[in-house]
């Protein structure tokens, strides 16, 4: 892309200067910044006014609707400069793509793996109960803190793919019959790879598929370049053979997922259940730190977040991640856990600190979920499970978060991921088949429509800061 009017030193009304480029996706460039104001750290995504197909759009108005969410990165403002759209939003750390890629063997331990799943079910739950698919999901779209205190916290980012599943009326959208392929080959769904409409179940398939792959480094069809292909394989691997290597719940996991229907509301609780179990069963504790806090992980400077986490203590760091990677469940070893917290990370009021309940999403609070008393079976079998949904909306905006309430205050891995594939991007042959069987239609320009004309409607949750500003809107 052609940058002109974006480049370093650039003064983006009169407040926000370009620094360097630090991410370029197939809808545009990212880049980060600071506010000349107050010195707040930023990034612009930007996108050519004359781009065919455009997203930033949509994804402005998707991620103002998505600002009670803790675990989504918070938006700042949004407008046109010279030939450019862009939109400011806050600097976040790296992403569990590049994250990945640091460690040894490219993949994380099964401590850091679990962990990671349970906050991106949470983040992908609160996108789910606004109303929202993702339909990219893909390592490279989580990033984490840029603070210090943050880096363990993992935030959504990207929405140019995101859709709208439910009706005005609450109820989930009939699905389309043939809808073409939307995402990113190597995480999406087999849905998606046979054209279906997707729905929350397919955002979960997703982040499946990337656990696998934080776990064990590598997907069977990571060689694979073909879509179809990748299907293909994707297909023959549906079984538990897949997850053969890694601990049972993995099994039961897709088990859940494969009990789903279009429709269905995925049960999140069981899921982080099944992450949760696995993860006590290596005796951790649920303040251990995360790979790339640990001592020999920190991140080398190339990166946006390059904060350290602080003073560590390199042989209890080093012994809790040499658990960790070997899967050795040996709670003993770790008997004193707030201790190592204490010495690795410097921080222990929030790595040690007592999880809270179930339904407990702050993110000062995020790793782990306490299942005290129900059993996996009987959340398994909870009206959570398999129920029909009637209706999105149903985020906690009684969220106590620190982050929660700072919103309300003011309001590559790509090469090797490849580059999603939408309606925006690849308006391919099965847009022929994209007329919904409910008379919904499908592809770009109806669902911004249908995001736009409900802004109005969430007006009381989208953040002041922008609301006449917006160009873009
Ligand atoms: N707020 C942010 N803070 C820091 N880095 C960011 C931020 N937003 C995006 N990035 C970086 O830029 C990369 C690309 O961003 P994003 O996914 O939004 O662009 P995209 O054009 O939609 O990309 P893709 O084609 O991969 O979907 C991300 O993987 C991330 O590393």
């Amino acid at each position: 892309m052609n940058n002109v009017g974006f480049t370093t030193g650039s003064l983006i009304k009169g407040r926000w200067t370009v620094m360097k480029k630090i991410g370029q996706g197939a809808f545009g460039e990212i880049f980060s910044g600071k506010n000349i104001i107050n010195g707040e750290q930023i990034a612009i995504k930007v996108e050519k006014v004359d781009t065919k197909k455009q997203v930033l759009r949509l994804e402005v108005a998707v991620l103002k609707k998505l600002q009670l969410c803790p675990y989504v990165c918070r938006f700042i403002t949004c407008g046109r400069h010279n030939d450019y759209n862009y939109m400011v939003m806050e600097l976040l750390g790296e992403n569990l793509s590049e994250l990945r890629r640091k460690q040894i063997d490219g993949k994380f331990s099964l401590g850091t793996t679990l962990k990671l799943g349970i906050q991106m079910i949470q983040s992908l739950q609160a996108v789910h109960d606004l109303g929202y698919l993702h339909r990219d999901v893909k390592p490279s779209n989580f990033a984490i803190g840029l603070n210090p205190n943050k880096r363990n916290i993992t935030y959504l980012i990207d929405f140019g793919l995101a859709r709208r599943f439910v009706l005005a009326s609450g109820e989930v959208r009939p699905a389309r019959e043939s809808t073409g392929f939307r995402g990113t080959a190597r995480y999406a769904s087999i849905n998606s790879h046979l054209s279906k409409d997707l729905g929350r179940r397919d955002d979960l398939w997703s982040i499946f598929y990337v656990l696998i792959e934080f776990a064990e480094g590598q997907l069977p069809w990571r060689k694979l370049k073909d879509k179809d292909q990748i299907g293909d394989m994707k297909q023959r691997f549906n079984t538990p053979e897949l997850v053969k290597d890694l601990p049972p719940q993995f099994a039961q996991f897709m088990k859940h997922l494969k009990s789903l229907n279009y429709e269905d509301r995925p049960n999140y609780l069981f899921l982080q259940s099944l992450l949760n179990d696995c993860y006590s069963s290596l005796g951790l504790s649920e303040g251990a730190l995360f790979d790339w806090e640990l001592p020999q992980q920190q991140p080398s400077g190339s990166g946006v977040g390059s904060s350290s986490s602080g003073p560590v203590a390199s042989g209890a760091a080093a012994q809790q991640r040499g658990l960790a990677q070997s899967g050795l469940n040996n709670s003993k070893v770790l008997a004193s856990p707030s201790t190592i917290d204490v010495e690795a990370s410097g921080k222990s009021s929030q790595n040690s600190k007592p999880i809270g309940a179930e339904n407990d999403t702050s993110p000062n609070n995020p790793p782990l979920l306490r299942r005290d008393s129900a059993s996996i079976s009987q959340i398994a079998n909870s009206s959570e499970s398999n129920n029909k949904e009637s209706g999105g909306g149903s985020w906690n905006q009684k969220s106590s978060s620190p982050r929660h309430k700072q919103q309300q205050l003011h309001n590559n891995d790509n090469q090797l991921e490849e580059a999603p594939t939408g309606s925006h991007k690849h308006l391919k042959a099965n847009n022929n088949n994209n007329n919904s069987n409910s008379g919904v239609q499908s592809g770009v320009q109806p669902i911004d429509k249908i995001e736009l004309s409900t802004q109005h409607q969430q007006k009381s949750s989208t953040p002041k800061c922008c609301s006449s500003k917006c160009t873009l809107m």
